[in-house]
């Protein structure tokens, strides 16, 4: 049995004084943490802050990004070392929008999830085809190779604590979900694909969520579905009644 997780990315959205408002206001409404790990992935710049904020509650904070590097002469990036160390627990690795627009590839996406378990981070790596690959079918191919080089090297040990995110371009932030039956197909080949690489019983533990303008009304069908355990919530988890429901849903599935 999997235990599912929701992850909220709030992407370039909030201000400090907004993000410590949605935590005070999530704290006490937060499922336990043997039904759910709930996660909410904020701006670098207040994650110190919500550590604080979520220190009674069963919220766990993610960092948006970071650096394969522990330190260095690496203006504007941040480390698993610093994150580690101000008690941030996830970190969402290759999301297409740095893909797309900060030049991340399959390669440095690899780097990042071995150092971030190097560190004790949970790494959340994101997969997605874009809209023309769908339409010409190569969907499959696509995403069976980003998580072939995205998990390249890991232990056995580390892809049970992976969390892989199955984001199709073409739905995030436009308000096109895939039906939950399309993405519960892809979600099956990536854990075929695992059980290829590493063998069934790490594929069976292996998380997989579902991304791209998921909403509460929308999520109890795609928890329904036998290989998809959470999602990864951009819009909708930025409002604190949103991001509960999505939180209650999945502690349900
Ligand atoms: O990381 C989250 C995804 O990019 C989905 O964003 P969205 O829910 O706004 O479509």
């Amino acid at each position: 049995m999997r235990k599912p997780i929701i992850a909220g990315n709030w992407k370039m959205y909030k201000t400090a004084t907004e993000a410590k408002q949605f935590v005070e206001e999530v704290n006490g409404l937060v499922p336990d943490s043997e039904k759910l790990d709930a996660v909410i992935c904020a701006p670098a710049i207040f994650l110190a802050q919500l550590v604080v904020s979520a220190e009674n509650s069963p919220l766990q904070i993610g960092a948006q990004t970071m650096s394969e590097e522990d330190e260095g002469a690496f203006t504007g990036e941040i480390s698993p070392v610093q994150l580690t160390d101000i008690g941030v627990k996830y970190v969402i690795i290759g999301h297409s929008e740095r893909r797309q627009y900060f030049n991340e590839t399959d390669e440095s996406a690899n780097k990042k999830v071995k150092a971030a378990f190097n560190h004790g981070l949970i790494p959340i790596l994101c997969v997605g085809e874009t809209l023309e690959q769908r339409e010409n079918g190569e969907t499959g191919a696509v995403v069976e190779a980003q998580v072939e080089q995205g998990i390249s090297g890991l232990t056995e040990e580390q892809i049970t604590q992976l969390v892989i995110a199955y984001e199709p371009i073409w739905a995030i932030g436009t308000g096109k979900t895939a039906t939950a039956e399309d993405a519960n197909e892809v979600c099956g080949i990536v854990r075929k694909k695992v059980a290829a690489l590493y063998h069934d019983e790490a594929a069976e533990k292996l998380r997989i969520q579902y991304g791209g303008s998921v909403k509460p009304a929308t999520i109890d069908e795609l928890m329904g579905m036998e290989h998809i355990d959470g999602a990864l919530v951009g819009g909708a988890s930025l409002e604190a009644g949103s991001f509960v429901k999505l939180l209650e849903a999945g502690s349900h599935a």
